[in-house]
């Protein structure tokens, strides 16, 4: 059922790369593939050519240690509240945040909310830009426009996805790069995949990866670390995050060969594939230490709103065999908004020189 990208595809692809499309096509080598929007979907057959998921009884013990993220963000929080007091006290600033909100998804609205709830408890002033789906894609583009010129604001987060008429590259382009707190911004990308160069902002949930593992005592250094998905967003940065940390990384994706064999082979597994219960307990390595990004609604009657959010690990069947996991959820999720805090508040730090 895995979609094969054929020669055909590739080329219609390449077409859409302009500037040298014609040097390539009209060359004796093949062209690179440089999709700009290649298809990442799972194959659901994961789940059916498996045993039913176990539940957690006395059969199936649970041996991992549970990384608590929501104690670490508040951690994480309380310090970051500290700094801001002192910048207020010591020079009469804080940070700022901008939040812009295209559209009406009931998630992204929720995500929004949890994000400038959580710039009040720490004392960083947030204002938040909210648009209507069907605004003209310079509408978005003003703001931020607004926005880089605003002194008051020290970092500027699109959330996302935009609507589909909306040229996303476009908008994350104008962001500027030193209030580009999400660490989405190409050049922000690129310094983090080159050697020797560092970026301004670190993108959030891959830097609260890494924070969970240094803050739970996980050495990264020489591990094999799994990382399962390729987003801009979650997978390719935490990729090149681990690999900054010096571990050893295989980047597992829907076209991966035997990718349950691949992540047996790991110490550390960060799972950022956005497919519920994709990963089974047969694919963790015992004493593995498995990171878990998913936050995929999944229906629940029991639940008010009808949905409750769990990862992409089968969590009752990675317990008995991982060292240590994070749960879902209560893990990634908020120290993803603890690092947005810490960037901003870094920002803010930066525009005036306040150490
Ligand atoms: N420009 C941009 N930046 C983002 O960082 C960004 C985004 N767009 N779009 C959507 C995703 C998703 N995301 C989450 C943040 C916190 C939780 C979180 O705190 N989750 C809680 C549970 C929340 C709940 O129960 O609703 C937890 O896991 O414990 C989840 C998901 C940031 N994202
Ligand atoms: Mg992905």
């Amino acid at each position: 059922m895995m979609m094969m990208l054929r020669q055909r595809d590739v080329v219609e692809v390449w077409k859409k790369i302009q500037w040298s499309a014609k040097a390539f096509l009209s060359s004796t080598i093949s062209p690179p593939i440089l999709d700009v929007d290649f298809p990442d979907i799972w194959s659901k057959n994961h789940h059916q050519t498996h045993p039913p998921r176990a539940t957690l009884s006395a059969a199936n013990r649970q041996n991992a240690a549970l990384i608590d993220g929501k104690s670490m963000a508040e951690e994480i929080r309380s310090g970051i509240s500290d700094e801001v007091r002192r910048m207020n006290t010591s020079i009469g600033k804080v940070p700022g945040l901008a939040v812009i909100l295209v559209g009406e998804r009931k998630d992204s609205q929720t995500y929004v909310r949890n994000k400038i709830k959580a710039c009040e408890d720490v004392g960083i002033m947030s204002v938040m830009t909210e648009l209507a789906d069907n605004c003209a894609e310079d509408e978005v583009l003003n703001a931020v426009l607004s926005l880089n010129d605003n002194p008051s604001v020290h970092g500027i987060l699109v959330q996302l996805p935009l609507p589909h008429h909306m040229d996303e590259e476009k908008i994350l382009n104008a962001v500027s790069l030193d209030k580009d707190v999400d660490g989405f911004h190409p050049v922000n990308m690129g310094n983090l995949a080159m050697r020797g160069r560092m970026p301004l902002f670190i993108p959030c949930t891959p830097k609260g990866c890494i924070e969970l593992l240094i803050r739970s005592g996980v050495e990264i250094t020489r591990k094999k670390a799994v990382v399962i998905g390729r987003s801009n967003i979650v997978g390719l940065p935490t990729s090149l995050l681990l690999q900054r940390h010096h571990a050893t990384v295989t980047t597992v994706h829907p076209f991966t060969k035997n990718p349950e064999e691949i992540t047996r082979d790991a110490d550390i597994v960060v799972s950022a594939a956005g497919v519920a219960n994709l990963v089974r307990g047969s694919w963790i390595k015992p004493g593995a230490v498995v990171i878990d990004v998913g936050t995929n609604p999944v229906e629940d009657p029991n639940n008010e709103h009808g949905y409750s959010l769990t990862g992409d690990v089968c969590f009752e069947e990675a317990v008995t065999v991982a060292s240590a996991i994070t749960p879902v959820p209560g893990g990634v999720g908020p120290m993803t908004i603890a690092m947005l805090l810490s960037n901003t508040l870094d920002s803010a730090k930066r525009a005036y020189r306040f150490t």
